[in-house]
């Protein structure tokens, strides 16, 4: 069997980033959160776009008020008011200043801003109580960014940071990336939909519901293509469709020993070459990795129907996989870290053990906290609320109280 190290190189290695130049949609500035940029943006506004006043205050010439003191001030005379938006008409002479606001337009002439409260006003006249530096309080044109350079490389994900600088720059419309498709399909006799009525022996197909979420939350587009039942024909159906439409397929169960398990088979009758016939992690372990020739490179994950199962090999897996195929640059790999067990973590040794828990940090230190009831991976119940997945690898068969753990970051 893989260990879960072999079976991630195996499994990254087939997730291969989007087309820059070919998937890529143009979107509205305001539907661009969270969005991978395809090209480079460059701007022709120099950042700030003109030399402006960081204080509310006066303009001076620094050689006029270098001297200036609370017991021998420098009187000027001002010229002309300078509220924000407003174009200046004069030039600053000696002997003179301009009432200047924050962000206002600096005036020709003037070098420096004395804050407000270095001051003293008389009519038309400014006493300067304390000498400033040499052009303080200016910010000059293109200090923070100059025209025609690069404003926002490409592969990056657009958040409220870049959003802001994309609407100064008066981008309103971006190349993104298209988000990856992902299709889903939940094979199993027993299987009903939320909103169907219960009889003895079924269970809700809770894995399609949570894959969607999953998937929309990583940045991909989930495609639902419901309920199938274990039949090879019906499957085999259903995977030759989920193969042709989408980037990555993910199936939730029929991937064990069992007389009804059927998907592996299916999948090498259709032309998929399994990268992955199971990995030596728990919960997971069956999960099936196929690769396409389909003109997308299809990856197939098919992912163990225990809900834990399917939930822990697609944090695991799956979300890198969207997350490289989005295009973006950094940050796809899974993120882990150490933190402090709060209890003890126990394992049969034997394969990769997660535990799923709650990391909180208090006063700079992650402390880990196992969920409490069962840990079969049967169990959903006790996945609320959950962020994270505590590590055991092989041959660590406990980690005991206040000790340190490796944790892989889920929210
Ligand atoms: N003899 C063996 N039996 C099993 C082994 C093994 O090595 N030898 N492995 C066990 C492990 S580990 C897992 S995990 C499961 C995986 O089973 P499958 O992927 O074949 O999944 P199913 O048999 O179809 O279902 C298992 C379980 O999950 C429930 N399920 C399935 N789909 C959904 C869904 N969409 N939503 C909610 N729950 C779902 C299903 O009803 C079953 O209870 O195999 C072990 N067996
Ligand atoms: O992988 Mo099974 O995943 O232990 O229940
Ligand atoms: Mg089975």
């Amino acid at each position: 069997m893989l260990s879960v190290n072999e079976a991630e190189n195996i499994i990254f290695n087939l997730a291969k980033p989007l087309n820059n130049y070919t998937d890529i949609e143009t979107v509205d500035l305001l539907s661009a959160t969270g969005r991978i940029l395809a090209s480079p943006v460059i701007s022709q506004l120099d950042f700030p776009h003109w030399d402006n006043s960081a204080m509310d205050g006066y303009a001076v010439i620094y050689q006029d008020v270098r001297e200036a003191s609370e017991e021998k001030p420098t009187i000027l005379n001002i010229v002309e008011d300078i509220p924000a938006g407003y174009q200046p008409q004069s030039t600053i002479q000696s002997g003179q200043a301009a009432r200047i606001f924050t962000g206002a337009v600096m005036v020709k002439g003037a070098d420096t801003i004395v804050m407000q409260e270095n001051t003293r006003r008389e009519n038309d006249k400014v006493f300067i109580l304390k000498a400033p530096s040499p052009q303080e309080f200016v910010r000059h044109r293109a200090s923070y960014y100059q025209a025609g350079a690069e404003l926002l490389p490409a592969g990056i994900q657009l958040n409220a940071p870049e959003i802001a600088v994309l609407a100064a720059a008066q981008c309103t419309k971006l190349n993104v990336i298209r988000r990856p498709r992902v299709a889903i399909l939940s094979t199993g006799n027993e299987l009903i939909t939320p909103e169907q009525t219960l009889q003895p022996g079924q269970i809700v197909d809770s894995n399609q519901y949570a894959l969607f979420s999953l998937i929309k939350q990583c940045g991909g587009e989930p495609l639902m293509l419901g309920i199938i039942k274990d039949e090879p024909g019906t499957i085999k159906a259903a995977i030759t469709e989920a193969i042709t439409k989408a980037d990555i397929v993910l199936s939730s169960g029929g991937v064990s020993v069992g007389d009804y398990d059927y998907v592996e088979n299916i999948l090498e009758s259709l032309g998929g070459e399994i990268k992955v016939p199971s990995v030596a992690m728990k919960p997971g372990k069956p999960l099936t990795v196929a690769s396409f020739t389909t003109p997308d490179a299809t990856i197939y994950f098919g992912l163990p129907g225990n809900p834990a199962s399917a939930l822990v090999s697609f944090w695991r897996f799956v979300e890198p996989v969207i997350k490289k195929c989005s295009s973006i640059v950094e940050g796809w790999q899974p993120k882990f870290i150490k933190a402090q067990t709060r209890q003890d973590l126990n394992s049969n040794g034997k394969r990769e053990t997660y535990i799923w828990g709650k990391l909180d940090l208090v006063d700079g230190v992650n402390y880990f906290s196992a969920a409490g009831g069962s840990k079969s991976s049967g169990n959903l119940i006790n996945l609320a609320q959950t962020n994270a997945l505590a590590v055991l690898e092989v041959g660590k068969k406990s980690v005991s109280a206040g000790e340190e753990v490796r944790v892989l970051q889920v929210y």
